[in-house]
């Protein structure tokens, strides 16, 4: 769906060039006491909400995405306002966001290289709350990046594979779309500091400036999406009905 010109002109002013389509950096679109706020409401969330992972450990609201679909949860008020003030900027091409995962990092902490896959696309945006962070960007490992590849052999080391970063900066906002979501994987490394070089991409937007060495604190991250697919539960219990009977 077409967004409305304004909207994405609303985006557009915070496109960081230099990187493949499309990523959006908008530092600092939530105030300081928003982010006191989000981080007061994610520690008040019930234990049992906190799914404790190797490096990290995450909330997921708004229901379980899955590839049948996923059977919609109402968000909570605290997380409703900001997926429809970012959709509202037209980051979903008109639709309403309808799922968050919160991710918790300590210093020391990341997530493996990886793709979100087909369930969330074509976008996914993040706040982050409490600390930066540095989210690397990785050619796939199976295609080769060069047309010319039989001069230039397919790296392969993860380091190899590195091609850029963005430094996330507390109370930031980052949209992912098209081939920055779909080509290349991301990644937080398991790092407590972060040097900003010039593979930083976005440094020109931030307040750090290159050749800077950033100590990480705890950082939450709000990863606001669109899940295409939903279905309710009455259809879920259908399937499972059918899937019994075979
Ligand atoms: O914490 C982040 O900014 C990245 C999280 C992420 O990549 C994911 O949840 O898929
Ligand atoms: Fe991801």
């Amino acid at each position: 769906m077409e967004e409305p010109r304004a909207k994405i002109l609303a985006l557009e002013t915070f496109c960081v060039e230099q990187v493949p389509p499309t990523v959006y950096y908008v530092p600092n679109f939530i105030s300081k006491s928003e982010e006191t706020y989000l981080l007061h409401q994610v520690y008040a969330a019930p234990k049992p909400k906190w799914t404790q992972l190797s490096g990290r450990k995450l909330q997921n609201w708004g229901g379980l995405p899955h590839a049948k679909g996923m059977v919609p949860e109402k968000l909570p008020a605290w997380l409703q306002g900001y997926a429809e003030k970012i959709s509202s900027l037209g980051a979903f091409g008109g639709k309403l966001a309808n799922h968050v995962l919160v991710n918790e990092y300590l210093p020391g902490q990341g997530i493996m290289p990886h793709e979100d896959g087909p369930l969330y696309f074509p976008t996914v945006t993040t706040i982050s709350l409490g600390s930066h962070t540095l989210l690397d960007f990785y050619h796939p490992v199976s295609r080769g990046q060069h047309a010319d590849s039989e001069q230039v052999p397919t790296p392969q080391t993860e380091e190899q594979r590195h091609f850029l970063s963005l430094l996330l900066e507390p109370r930031s906002l980052l949209v992912l779309r098209e081939d920055m979501y779909v080509r290349y994987l991301h990644g937080i490394r398991p790092a407590t500091s972060d040097a900003i070089t010039e593979k930083v991409a976005n440094v020109v937007a931030c307040s750090a400036a290159l050749g800077d060495e950033l100590r990480r604190g705890t950082r939450v991250s709000l990863t606001i999406r669109h899940v295409p697919k939903e279905i309710s539960f009455a259809g879920t219990r259908a399937c499972f009905l059918i899937f019994r009977q075979i």
